[in-house]
């Protein structure tokens, strides 16, 4: 056992016709070593900033260190520029580039416009968490949710993330979903020092499927799989009806839920912890959070973005960066 983490977390800018560059500056506020990946001239009017070549390269305190990451087009604040596209992409893969080399804590990626990139560049992947599995080598990942400031916490992971609604009872089979629960049960090992994590499953239907009367994938094989997990030793249960699973004490039973789709897990967390909820990628060679917002279009460029779930989400990557450095065996990176 050795050692405690150094090196800084990489704050990606994420798409600068966001509330990105302004959330910058106020990040610094999460006191935790960090260095922000984009283009100066993004920022807000006043910033104090200095450029680093590397990012444990020091810089004054208070000061926003900065990667330099020149975009091609200048940035009007709620219009992303298609021109742009591609450099906030290789932002995100310098920053992964970094923190898979070891030459960063972990990377914190502020948001994306997945129509800007798509339109803009040909972005072919859905987010952040399946574009970093990419650049992982094909890691096998979910999408947590996680908050910081409501007891007993929310903790969420949809097992299918950005599909149509149509196309979930299809994709929702009974290997993703064990998949799912498996490295969500690791990730909670290792990240969040919970050594035997309960984990909640949701069923599909409502009421999960009430006996079969409103659905039928639960009796078909989402009991026996949770069955069987429990047989092996994992603290599941479910499939629960979803409706349920939030309230305080429903919380108070589980340590994540696995939910059937996006919205079954992602509307509670956001209504009880939207200005502490954070993103976390649970599966990835190297810690990667961020804030659980998206780029607010229609705030952006008035200064009033709330960068509570920003510094959060810096402050978890910080947390599980100590963790892991205190794991990890002396003299491995
Ligand atoms: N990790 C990421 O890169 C994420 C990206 N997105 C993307 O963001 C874009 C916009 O998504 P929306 O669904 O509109 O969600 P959104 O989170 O951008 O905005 C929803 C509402 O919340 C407000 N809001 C968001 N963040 C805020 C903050 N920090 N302070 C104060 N108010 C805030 C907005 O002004 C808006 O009224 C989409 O392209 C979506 O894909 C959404 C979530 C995460
Ligand atoms: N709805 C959550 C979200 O869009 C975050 O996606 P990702 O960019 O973190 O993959």
């Amino acid at each position: 056992m050795s050692g405690h983490a150094t090196l800084p977390l990489i704050l990606t800018c994420g798409e600068p016709a966001g509330i990105g560059p302004e959330l910058a500056p106020r990040a610094l506020a999460a006191g935790v070593p960090m260095v922000w990946m984009g283009d100066p001239r993004h920022l807000p009017a006043g910033t104090d900033w200095a450029e680093i070549a590397a990012p444990g390269d020091p810089v004054a305190p208070g000061r926003l260190a900065v990667l330099r990451h020149d975009f091609p087009a200048p940035v009007t604040p709620g219009r992303p520029d298609p021109a742009n596209a591609q450099a906030v992409i290789d932002v995100i893969a310098r920053a992964a580039g970094l923190a898979m080399q070891g030459a960063a804590a972990g990377v914190v990626t502020l948001p994306i416009n997945k129509q800007a990139l798509k339109e803009g560049a040909g972005f072919a992947f859905p987010g952040h968490t399946e574009y970093l599995a990419h650049l992982a080598g094909g890691a096998d990942v979910v999408m947590m949710l996680a908050s910081t400031s409501v007891r007993p916490p929310c903790r969420v992971v949809p097992a299918t993330i950005h599909i149509a609604i149509e196309d979930v009872p299809r994709a929702l089979t009974p290997a993703l979903l064990e998949r799912t629960i498996r490295i969500t049960h690791a990730g909670l090992i290792r990240d969040f020092a919970i050594p035997a994590p309960r984990i909640a499953v949701a069923g599909l239907n409502p009421h999960a499927g009430e006996g079969g009367a409103m659905g039928g994938q639960e009796r078909a094989w989402m009991i026996p799989l949770c069955d069987r997990l429990r047989a092996e030793g994992l603290a599941v249960s479910g499939p629960h009806p979803a409706d349920t699973m939030f309230h305080a004490a429903a919380r108070a039973r589980h340590d994540a839920a696995v939910m059937a789709y996006h919205d079954q897990g992602l509307i509670p967390i956001k209504t009880l912890d939207f200005a502490g909820g954070v993103n976390v990628t649970l599966g990835l060679p190297f810690i990667r959070t961020s804030p659980d917002h998206g780029t607010a279009f229609d705030i952006a460029g008035r200064g009033v973005a709330d960068p509570g779930s920003t510094i959060a989400a810096l402050r978890m990557a910080w947390d599980m960066a100590q963790a892991r450095a205190e794991t990890r065996p002396r003299g491995a990176r």
